[in-house]
């Protein structure tokens, strides 16, 4: 993951497999792998300590062995000796010169239980909470910072967030609308229906691919919180002609095949659009016998375009390239490689894309802006100001009664901000505006 800088959610079950290791084994792997990315920083500090020197100063091999090693010691239930045993075993066979230096840090390490560590090497919560809850809960301080600002300043709900960005999250499936039942699909697949969207199944375990369900394109693969801003994009009332529907940033087509199979239903076509060409490919898969065009382009170019003219849509989805903060669950090791300097070009494109969606819809149409990030500025700021500067009027919607009656913790509107530790989904943020002029 390091060397090559790599995904360990898209490149560690063919290495696994690769290596003849399945069931229980790969799910133990993919366990130490996630477990010891997400806490990288909180290892490193421990080691130090028990190393007398910064990570920084010992070889790379031996280091990662290290961080596998201590990750075992103090948060799995592998026994102490075995830990120790292997790590050293593995150091002697990637850095042979350092196996008695990788035995002794072991060793230290052993002697003392997790929250002793925690309390040696994390700055006490009363002085500096965020720095605190950054070593406890292996996230960057920025991101905890954001994250609090986004639950009004909570401090223990935050931390309740933390706890779940730390928790592998179930596989949920869709159960595509006029090709599966969601409680059909439950039994079929010895899952359970979803909480809250009329389309989620919780698998509780193995692998999606080997479905039939997915294989034949009756259900796919998509966190619920996903399913929900989408469907909550086609609740939202609007008046006169309602068949035209534009998805602005559609790859690799998660919510296109859902807003697909929902037009099918509804005598509606949705035009696709995505910049990146394999994802435009991957849309063009995911929603194959679906009532879906798929164009392989720029979304900022509405209006200089014979195939996305101004005003001609219905309904108009962004959902727009971001940080991912929300769903920090699924890739370990993306809240340590993303940084505020990411922000600034990410806002901008944001911001791009809501304007050139308020363009493409008709006056009383409505526009859903959707992002997998809490983070303010990629929500409420980005909302406010590209309605600012589209130069049209336009009305906020509330977002709650789109959604499915009864769902808990929605917050005032007319925006929702979805939560792990809320609602089980990933942190999607949904506002909807409609166009009034
Ligand atoms: C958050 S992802 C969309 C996920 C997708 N809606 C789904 O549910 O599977 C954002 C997508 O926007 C695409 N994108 C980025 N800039 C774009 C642009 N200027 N025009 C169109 N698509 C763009 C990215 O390539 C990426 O595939």
């Amino acid at each position: 993951m390091y060397r090559d800088d790599a995904y360990a959610n898209l490149v560690l079950a063919d290495i696994l497999s690769g290596m003849g290791l399945h069931g229980r084994d790969a799910a133990f792997a993919t366990e130490l792998t996630y477990g010891t990315l997400r806490a990288v920083g909180t290892l490193d500090l421990i080691i130090a300590a028990a190393a007398e020197r910064d990570v920084a100063r010992i070889d790379p091999p031996a280091r990662d062995a290290l961080r596998l090693g201590v990750y075992q010691l103090l948060y799995t239930r592998v026994p102490s000796h075995a830990a120790v045993n292997q790590t050293v075993d593995l150091v002697r066979s990637v850095a042979p010169g350092a196996s008695g230096f990788a035995n002794a840090v072991m060793r230290t390490v052993s002697e003392t239980p997790l929250e002793a560590w925690l309390e040696r090497v994390a700055p006490a919560y009363q002085e500096d909470p965020i720095a605190n809850l950054s070593v406890v809960h292996h996230h960057p301080q920025w991101v905890i910072r954001a994250f609090a600002e986004a639950l009004g300043g909570d401090l223990d709900e935050t931390a309740r967030l933390l706890i779940e960005d730390n928790q592998p999250p179930a596989v949920h499936l869709c159960a595509r609308p006029g090709r599966a039942d969601a409680v059909d699909l439950a039994d079929e697949v010895d899952g359970v229906p979803g909480a809250f969207s009329p389309y989620a199944v919780y698998l509780n375990g193995g692998a999606p691919r080997d479905l039939a369900a997915i294989r034949e394109g009756r259900a796919h693969v998509q966190d619920e919180g996903s399913q929900l801003v989408a469907a909550a994009l086609l609740a939202a009332p609007i008046e006169g002609r309602d068949t035209r529907w534009l998805d602005l940033c559609a790859g690799p087509g998660g919510k296109t095949g859902l807003i697909g199979a929902i037009a099918a239903g509804r005598g509606a076509e949705v035009t696709a659009v995505e910049v990146a060409e394999h994802r435009a490919r991957l849309v063009d898969i995911a929603t194959e016998g679906m009532p879906v065009t798929v164009l392989p382009m720029d979304g900022r170019s509405v209006g200089r375009d014979p195939d996305l003219p101004e005003e001609a849509f219905d309904r108009v989805l962004v959902d727009a390239p971001c940080t991912g903060l929300g769903s920090l669950r699924r890739r370990p090791e993306s809240r340590w490689r993303r940084q505020p300097a990411d922000l600034p070009p990410l806002t901008r494109l944001q911001r791009e894309l809501l304007v050139a969606a308020l363009r493409a819809v008709r006056p009383g149409g409505v526009v859903a802006y959707v992002t997998c990030s809490p983070h303010m500025v990629e929500t409420q700021v980005t909302v406010s100001e590209g309605a600012r500067r589209s130069g049209v009027e336009v009305d906020f919607v509330d977002a709650r009664p789109l959604l499915p009656p009864g769902m808990p913790g929605l917050g005032a509107g007319p925006t929702v901000q979805l939560w792990p530790h809320r609602h089980g989904t990933d942190a999607m943020f949904l506002a909807v505006l409609r166009r009034t002029s």
